[in-house]
């Protein structure tokens, strides 16, 4: 039988192999960022997210994640500058998340796990790379339960999505943590339209929407190169995971986890998790970009 791949025991992140082998290629997403063994790249410029509302075309649930679509047809809404060679055009934004005993956060930071129902937060570490290159500890909250991935596709090189997906720098995708914390209002225009795509394969209109409104203030990032997150695994992604999570409170979240796996009329189950575990850095290096 072939095998209809999702994030249950029987057909989750471990049985992917067997369909699409590159799931053990040597650059594959996500990763557990060490930040004590990334290394300093001063050639490394900010990067500089330029999107307009009206790119924004549809929200939807494909039954593995809920997805805002946009209008990817002219170079309206696009990425440039940190590592990007060029100008990636904005394709969609996406989320994954765990349940709620799981971080579901994809990319992790030295490890950070979420003990979500832990009274409190946990004490993190964190080792700061200040701009000229000095070290400075610094305890933050850590921990996160949920990712927002920011898709782009380099417009300069290829000419459709499609395409860029199958090259080394084809996509570009910026990932955004999201923390436990205070309601996020911008987040909001999103989980208060879930309730119309619950079911897989359902859609609704979604217009006039700058997806920077869900951008911590810093942008500074990680970055390095690695794959898709979900099948087909292309290894074609520039990573920038953003340092600075933005806020989700519970309520949020648990509207994601309330969205269906399944179509209307099958029996229902719920996509209460959607993220894939760490994989082997296999030698890459990361590098950290800090102002
Ligand atoms: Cl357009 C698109 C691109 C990637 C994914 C899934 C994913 N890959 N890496 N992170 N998320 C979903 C839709
Ligand atoms: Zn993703």
């Amino acid at each position: 039988a072939t095998l209809h791949w999702g994030y249950d025991e029987h057909n989750g992140p471990s049985h992917w192999k067997e369909v699409f082998p590159v799931a053990n290629g040597d650059r594959q997403s996500p990763i557990d960022i060490k930040t004590t063994e990334a290394k300093y790249d001063p050639s490394l410029r900010p990067i500089s997210p330029n999107y307009d509302p009206t790119s924004a075309k549809v929200i939807l649930n494909n039954g593995h994640s809920t997805s805002v679509e946009f209008d990817d047809a002219e170079n309206k809404s696009v990425l440039i500058g940190g590592p990007l060679a060029g100008t990636y055009r904005l394709r969609q934004i996406h989320f994954h998340w765990g349940s709620s005993d799981d971080a579901g956060s994809e990319h992790a930071v030295d490890g950070m796990k979420y003990a979500a129902e832990e009274p409190g937060e946990m004490e993190c570490k964190e080792l700061i790379v200040t701009s000229h290159g000095e070290t400075k500890v610094s305890s933050t909250s850590c921990g996160a339960q949920e990712v927002l991935h920011v898709v782009h596709w380099n417009a300069d090189r290829y000419s459709s999505f499609v395409e860029a997906a199958r090259q080394p720098d084809g996509l570009a995708v910026m990932a955004v943590f999201l923390k436990i914390g205070e309601c996020n209002p911008q987040l909001k225009k999103i989980t208060d339209r879930l309730d119309a795509i619950r079911a897989k394969g359902k859609r609704a209109l979604f217009t006039n929407f700058d997806p920077s409104c869900l951008l911590p203030r810093s942008l500074d990032y990680w970055t390095y190169f690695g794959s898709l997150t979900v099948p087909p695994l292309l290894e074609s992604v520039v990573w920038i995971v953003l340092r600075e999570p933005i806020s989700v409170c519970s309520e949020q979240l648990a509207k994601f986890r309330s969205l269906l796996c399944t179509g209307e009329g099958e029996a229902a189950c719920y996509l209460l998790r959607n993220y894939r575990p760490p994989q082997p850095l296999k030698g890459r290096e990361i590098n950290p970009v800090v102002w």
